[in-house]
């Protein structure tokens, strides 16, 4: 790819003309003047030179030695001999009066080199220029020169004259003026597609007048509405980017010409900006008396180049005018089937949707809209089409239609972005783009935790690895941990060579980190509420509030290594599959993932769940009112995307890769980054490759098979309450894990009442507190409580 890009770059008209190579500022600068001076005295010889021609013509045609110098002033030309030469060379022998666009073309190159002009394209305008100039020389030759009487040179010039007199001995005058035509036609259509639009026009012109006619756009009359939203350079600048122009597809004969009225301005996405190094993390040591990268401070982070390019990295997105335009017409022509008038209508190209932003005329309902949202997903006949009605914070309506060849994002853009690169995130994750080509990137440590669904096959797995390889380009071994639950033993297996440096595991699982078996996840998980109370005590010690805050004292020798403090990494536990863990270990393991996901945030421990199963009894209300972030890949129904996000959605999106992320609010629409299994693999050679750790991070033990969660870990025997039993029953009869429910029912206060849940939570029997809604309540039926509280009491 890199090849390709410099192969791509030579071929820019500076280059192969070698001005790069003699260019710095300086001498681009005089070099260009030069040729603005050039220019500007060739075209006060050519302009001289219709009214001194005819003088200088003899001395130039037999031209002698010496005559050059002009001593005697025998040329008329302002000029002197040398502007006269060229005149008569460029003008009556070559081009005629096109050779103007000789000078023109220098002052263009001058400017350019002068850098006033940076964008310019040489390349268009050397071919613009030429191709004009050669073409317009035989025109003139043609038509003009019959009017110029006994002028000394032909309008067309000599090039003119002889391919005139060549090409009307071939075909004759009509195949001439038939070529001349054609080349024209075939130029304009090149340089811009209205050219189309124009000629049609012009080949029907009853029925285009006839739907002038017809047209009204503003329900209220206002003749200023349909234009007031055109912004014409906008057009003009979407033209002039060179848009590809695929075969239009034949267009229904019942199509409303009105649609045509209402323009559309075209917002396409600019690249996002990249950066230019080849590593994204910075590798400068912290400023900070400790150095926690210590002792592997010459540790490289992943280079870019193990990332592979796409086409699409180089290019905006792709943008098919034709498909704007039919899809413009097919919303205009819904919407007026349903007596919806609008007013003006926007796009905005993403990398795999296109935005249509309508602002509806003046009295329009937007709850009207709102109800054609079927009708306008039918007529527009496409999979992934979703309708926001309004858009959050504008009076307009959204709507998402599916680009017909989408841009794969690729993990390489999003990583090589400056926004990636200069982020300050403490666990920053890049998920892909917006449809404005935005690179989103969220802080996991600031999530805290986060929900990933959706169907089989919609890209779930693609981003689970782009999040995990974020996370690698940018922390160090010793900043940060990942647990990996991989219930399906093949999806995180090309992580297994980074087990050194990057994981944690429990003592048994040191010599395979990454977790396929259901009982060693459970005492993984377990291990992990261990180490989260260890974790509160050494804050707790340290006076810390946070893990960020823990460390900064740490590493500015406020805290003792004597008395167990030490630098902490955050640990990333991410499981996959989690719905097959829930239905074969349930609370056992839904439990711990609770008490993490409500209390580990402060000490650095942050979940990411995924399910391709997203029913409410995987996604749990426990599970769901701790896990605010949240991805919605492509699901199945509406239901599941309510499940996953709270509302519909889910269902509309187009797959591979297209999901919505919501972390309160609204959601947005994003396109996940692509990241191949053999990069994954590169980057996981890399990091192996290197010195760092040798061991993975050691997860402490639980204390016994019972001991922690849902075993009643925690409760001691010597306090419990009397009403303990009695309480747990109550509840799970009714099902309600309710304080006051407690307090009516036993007439206790709500003090105790309030001891006795949390007693009953640290049983296992209801889970914990949801601010004012009732607890949930875990034991299902009397039968399990019984044996629980056979357990508890054998306990002692
Ligand atoms: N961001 C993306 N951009 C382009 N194509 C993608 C993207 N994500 C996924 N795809 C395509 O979709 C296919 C399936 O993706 P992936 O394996 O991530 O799905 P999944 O949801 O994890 O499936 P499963 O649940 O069966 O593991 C990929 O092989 C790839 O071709």
């Amino acid at each position: 790819m890199a090849k390709k890009k410099t192969e791509r770059k030579a071929k820019t008209f500076s280059e192969a003309i070698g001005f790069n190579n003699i260019l710095n500022d300086k001498t681009g600068f005089i070099l260009g003047l030069i040729l603005f001076l050039v220019a500007i005295f060739l075209l006060i010889a050519f302009i001289s030179y219709f009214s001194t021609g005819q003088a200088d013509q003899s001395l130039v045609t037999e031209l002698r030695p010496g005559e050059v110098e002009n001593t005697a002033h025998e040329f008329h030309n302002y000029c002197g001999s040398v502007g006269a030469i060229l005149s008569y060379f460029l003008i009556a022998k070559c081009f005629g009066i096109p050779a103007f666009l000789i000078p023109l073309f220098i002052i263009v190159c001058g400017l350019k080199m002068m850098r006033a002009y940076e964008k310019v394209d040489l390349w268009k305008w050397f071919f613009g220029t030429a191709l004009t100039m050669i073409w317009s020389s035989i025109m003139f030759a043609k038509f003009l020169a019959p009017f110029m009487g006994d002028k000394v040179f032909n309008p067309g010039g000599g090039h003119g004259a002889f391919c005139v007199q060549y090409m009307e001995n071939i075909v004759g005058e009509p195949g001439l003026v038939a070529l001349l035509v054609i080349t024209m036609l075939a130029f304009l259509t090149y340089a811009t597609s209205e050219t189309i639009t124009f000629i049609r026009k012009l080949l029907n012109p009853v029925d285009y007048l006839k739907s002038k006619v017809k047209f009204t756009v503003s329900e209220q009359g206002d003749p200023t509405a349909q234009s007031t939203n055109i912004p014409e350079q906008q057009e003009v600048e979407f033209i002039a980017d060179n848009i590809p122009e695929p075969a239009r597809k034949k267009e229904s004969a019942t199509k409303n010409k009105h649609e045509d009225e209402i323009s559309m301005s075209v917002d396409i996405a600019k690249a996002a900006e990249q950066a230019d190094s080849k590593t994204v993390a910075s590798e400068n040591i912290p400023s900070t008396p400790i150095n926690p990268r210590e002792p592997f401070t010459m540790w490289k982070f992943p280079t870019l180049n193990l990332l592979k390019e796409y086409d699409s990295d180089s290019q905006i997105n792709y943008v098919d005018k034709e498909e704007l335009e039919a899809n413009k017409n097919r919303i205009i022509k819904v919407l007026n089937d349903f007596g919806v008038q609008i007013k003006s209508i926007r796009a905005t190209v993403g990398p795999t949707i296109t935005l249509y932003e309508i602002t509806p005329a003046q009295g329009v309902r937007i709850s009207k809209i709102k109800n054609l949202e079927d009708d306008i997903a039918l007529s527009l006949a496409a999979i992934g089409i979703r309708i926001i009605a309004p858009m959050p914070g504008k009076g307009t309506i959204g709507i998402e239609v599916p680009n017909a060849k989408p841009s794969i994002v690729s993990m390489f853009s999003i990583l090589n972005s400056r926004k990636f690169q200069e982020s300050t995130m403490e666990l920053p994750i890049a998920l892909g783009k917006t449809i404005t080509n935005d690179v989103f990137m969220v802080d996991l440590a600031k999530i805290p935790h986060l929900l990933v669904a959706g169907a089989t096959g919609q890209g779930k797995s693609v981003g689970l690895n782009a999040i995990i390889t974020s996370l690698l380009y940018k922390k160090h071994p010793n900043e940060m941990k990942i647990v990996l639950v991989d219930p399906k033993k093949v999806e995180f297996s090309i992580y297994a060579p980074i087990a050194k440096p990057f994981m944690a595991a429990v003592d048994e699982n040191v010599d395979e980190p990454i977790i396929t078996d259901v009982q060693k996840v459970v005492k993984t998980l377990k291990g992990l509420c261990v180490l989260m109370d260890e974790r509160y005590d050494m804050l707790k010690t340290a006076g810390a509030r946070n893990l960020k805050e823990y460390n900064q004292k740490y590493l500015s020798h406020q805290l003792n290594p004597e008395e167990g403090h030490e630098y902490m990494p955050y640990l990333v536990v991410i499981i996959d599959e989690f719905g097959d863990l829930i239905l074969t270990a349930g609370k056992e393991i839904e439990m711990p993932i609770t008490r993490i996901a409500q209390l580990a945030r402060a000490v650095g421990i942050h979940m990411i769940i995924a399910t391709q199963r997203p029913t409410t009894t995987i996604i749990t209300g426990n599970i769901k009112a701790n896990f605010p972030g949240r991805i919605a890949f492509r699901v199945g129904a509406m239901m599941d995307s309510r499940i996953i996000l709270d509302r519909p959605g889910a269902q509309q999106l187009v797959g591979r890769g297209d999901m919505l992320y919501l972390n309160g609010g609204e959601p947005t629409r994003v396109q996940c980054a692509f990241v191949d299994t053999p990069e994954v693999e590169n980057i996981s050679d890399f990091i192996a490759a290197q010195p760092g750790p040798v061991t993975p991070l050691e997860i402490p033990e639980p204390l016994s098979e019972d001991n922690g969660i849902g075993g009643g870990g925690g409760l001691d025997n010597q306090t419990i309450d009397p009403l303990f039993d009695e309480a747990a029953r109550a509840i799970v009869q009714s099902q309600q894990g309710s304080t006051s429910m407690i307090q009516r029912r036993f007439s206790i206060g709500y003090n105790r009442a309030g001891r006795l849940m949390d007693q009953l939570e640290k049983a296992g029997v209801v889970g914990s507190a949801q601010g004012s809604k009732p607890r949930e309540v875990l034991i299902i039926d009397e039968n399990s409580l019984d044996s629980l509280i056979e357990r508890l009491k054998s306990k002692g």
